[in-house]
């Protein structure tokens, strides 16, 4: 199973999530509590290894800024998280994730209209357009079948309930901010916890 750990903003941060297994790290341009200014970005970026997903998260900001963003961090992956249209977020020369907002199973039929790399599926907007912490409806996903998508699991996962996500919606790989937080400040143990908790499914299996 692949984790993005998202909302990172210090390269220990980093370095430690890498170390526990994360294969995408992610760094909020948006409006957040957990904003990044792109410079600081860039200097944490050039630090971490070619082939790890630097996931830059935007929420209806215009192309031409993306771009700049793109060039002055060296993110690999663009995540718009807003209400972009399937043209604008085909309009990039890297890969794209679309994030979408689950409210009901209606909202998966967007996903036959975006022709993006990924898919990430979070819960409605509350505060911010994401990282709210809160899940929906997992079941949602399991009645349908998703298998030309690559779907990103997020919303309100956890260590304690990221396994029976995984085992509910079947995703590609699974997204986490809050759940790995406390008191707002990214937590190592939780990180390590998070990662191992998702992989777990994947050693009884072998078992
Ligand atoms: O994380 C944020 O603060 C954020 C703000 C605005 C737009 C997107 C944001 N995060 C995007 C993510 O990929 C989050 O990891 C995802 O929404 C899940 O968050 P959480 O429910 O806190 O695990």
């Amino acid at each position: 199973m692949k984790v993005k750990i998202c909302g990172i903003r210090d390269i220990a941060t980093a370095l430690s999530a890498i170390e526990s297994g994360a294969d995408a790290l992610g760094f909020v341009f948006a409006q957040s509590k957990r904003r990044i200014e792109p410079e600081e970005a860039g200097k944490i970026i050039r630090q971490l290894p070619e082939d790890l997903l630097k996931v830059g998260v935007f929420v209806n900001e215009t192309k031409e800024n993306i771009d700049k963003i793109v060039e002055i961090t060296r993110i690999n992956v663009i995540q718009l998280h807003g209400d972009e249209t399937p043209e604008f977020s085909s309009a990039f020369s890297i890969p794209v994730i679309k994030a979408l907002s689950v409210g009901s199973a209606e909202d998966l039929s967007k996903l036959d209209e975006y022709s993006s790399e990924y898919f990430l599926l979070d819960s409605p907007k509350g505060k911010y357009r994401g990282g709210n912490g809160v899940s929906f409806d997992w079941s949602i996903l399991n009645e349908k079948h998703f298998l030309d998508k690559k779907i990103i699991l997020a919303g309100g996962l956890n260590p304690d309930n990221v396994a029976e996500g995984i085992k509910t919606a079947n995703p590609y790989m699974v997204d986490v901010s809050s759940g790995v937080e406390t008191e707002g400040k990214k937590d190592l143990g939780k990180i390590e916890r998070f990662i191992d908790k998702a992989r777990s499914l994947e050693r009884e299996e072998v078992k």
